[in-house]
């Protein structure tokens, strides 16, 4: 490390280039923070896929006001995708290298800013729903591939396969929850800058989009909302109904690319329709029926060939960083995994009755948020067998319990559905994650649903689950949709 500024330093402080704020930007974004001293700015002028203007503004240290000079430098003038790609290396060596000890931080600051320049960007272009709904512009680009990168190692060796195969690859990390205190969940603040990091790491341009709104209201909403109603929520199938897919579409259409990818273990097959992956203990089809059609036909899943230990191999072969990252957790949102007091921080739950299926009352309970079918710990009732929710009644506060075998159901309704192939292929369906397919037939409801005639019984199938439909050898999706009410 030089104890000295270098030569190029001190040029950049004495003749800054591109000082100050545009006043009609089309993004701007700060990072840092007055009380530790440095805060940088940036506001961008982005056309036809080139940025037109940069500038900085810098407050602090001399390292960061010459990080601030030499990256507008480099940024001024490039197409998106390569000022995009502008890494902290990129910056280190305009700046004529390592800067002194204690000073590196300089780097991160001002590309933090400019990268939030470009998020505002997209936010300003995509308006106040953000991609809500989206499924692709009018022209699909021919080549290229948007890769959602969430800091973790499935999605970053991802990237890393579609760019050794050759295509032009961008990097995205969306910005979905701020993550509760102390976390390092995906979507902090730090796991942001960790994704661009690796991905620069790789010499791919990226890109953050805010959907935290639309998460908000999405998933989060709707997973408490769930509850409430007494269903069983699955917040990734929620996600990739209505936030992931239609995110990466709108950023790939921005840019002019045909392709979105992400690190979820599955295949696209004819159809298209999604297949199992290779790796059968990572399967993921599971989450991914409500993909609308349209937008898996643009989806690649390269992960879907590979087991997930040779996915750690080759994080470690080519030294990602992200190769010893520990598994994610179940709800990106709650990483503590409690899931009740998350619930209840949002809802005031009122009291009720715990009663048997002849409706003779057996206890109190503190609200139906609490319960789900299948449930067996907490119920705060003693009885001679074990005691499992059969049931939960909202409307009536009531929480109904039974015996194991009440639990048992040989029919399942289902809604919402989304076919890849015909109805008639569906020949077993999955009602949990980590359930197994089971044997049935399908008929249609009448009422736009369809109802599955199970071959076997299942245990605590609960309303708002998914219910996923695979082909006779089991391979394929056939479609999926959520298990409603009225099975009891
Ligand atoms: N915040 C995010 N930003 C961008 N992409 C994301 C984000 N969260 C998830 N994804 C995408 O969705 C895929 C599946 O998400 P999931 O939460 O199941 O993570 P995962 O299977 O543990 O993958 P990873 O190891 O990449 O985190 C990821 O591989 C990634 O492509």
């Amino acid at each position: 490390m030089p104890e000295a500024y270098s030569p190029q330093v001190i040029d950049h402080l004495v003749r800054p280039r591109h000082a100050g704020r545009l006043d009609e930007p089309s993004g701007a974004g700060e990072s840092g923070d007055a009380a530790c001293g440095d805060v940088a700015t940036f506001s961008v002028l982005i056309r036809e896929k080139r940025v037109e203007e940069a500038r900085y503004e810098v407050f602090g240290c001399a390292a960061c006001v010459a990080a601030g000079s030499a990256l507008a430098e480099l940024v001024n003038g490039r197409t998106l995708l390569d000022a995009a790609r502008v890494s902290k290396a990129d910056v280190e060596g305009a700046l004529g290298g390592p800067l002194p000890e204690g000073k590196g931080h300089a780097l991160t600051l001002v590309l933090d800013a400019l990268h939030k320049a470009f998020e505002d960007h997209w936010s300003r272009t995509a308006g106040a729903g953000l991609v809500e709904g989206y499924s692709g512009g009018g022209e699909i680009g021919a080549g290229g591939v948007v890769a959602a990168m969430s800091g973790g190692v499935d999605s970053a060796v991802t990237a890393l396969l579609l760019k050794e195969a050759g295509h032009d690859v961008a990097a995205v990390t969306f910005r979905l929850h701020d993550g509760e205190k102390g976390s390092r969940s995906c979507c902090s603040p730090d796991t942001v800058l960790f994704a661009r990091d690796t991905a620069h790491r790789m010499g791919l341009p990226h890109f953050t989009l805010n959907l935290k709104d639309l998460f908000n209201k999405r998933v989060m909403q709707d997973f408490v909302g769930s509850y409430e109603k007494g269903r069983t929520p699955n917040p990734c199938v929620a996600c990739n109904a209505h936030v992931k897919f239609h995110a990466a579409a709108f950023l790939a259409d921005e840019l002019g690319f045909r392709h979105v990818a992400t690190g979820h273990y599955a295949r696209v097959a004819e159809g298209p329709s999604l297949a199992r992956p290779a790796d059968e203990s990572k399967d993921q089809t599971y989450v991914l029926w409500p993909i609308p059609k349209e937008l898996l036909a643009r989806a690649v899943f390269p992960l879907g060939d590979y087991r997930k230990t040779e996915v750690r191999r080759i994080a470690e072969e080519r030294g990602l960083a992200v190769a010893y990252t520990p598994e994610s957790q179940d709800i990106c949102f709650i990483p503590d995994g409690d899931y009740r007091r998350f619930v209840r921080k949002t809802v005031s739950a009122e009291p009720g009755e715990v009663v048997d299926r002849e409706g003779a009352v057996l206890g109190r309970h503190a609200g139906v948020v609490d319960f789900t079918v299948g449930q067996r710990r907490g119920i705060g009732v003693s009885a001679p067998t074990p005691l499992y929710v059969t049931e939960v009644r909202p409307e009536s506060k009531q929480v109904v319990v039974g015996r194991r075998k009440d639990l048992e159901v040989r029919e399942v309704r289902v809604r919402g559905l989304n076919w890849f192939l015909p109805p008639g292929e569906a020949k077993s369906v999955q009602v949990r994650y980590n359930g197994g397919p089971v044997a049935c037939e399908i008929r249609a409801d009448g009422e736009g649903g369809w109802i599955a005639d199970l071959e076997e019984p299942v245990m605590g199938v609960a309303a708002g689950q998914s219910a996923v439909f695979y082909s006779a050898d089991g391979e394929r999706v056939v479609g999926g949709g959520v298990v409603a009410r009225g099975l009891e």
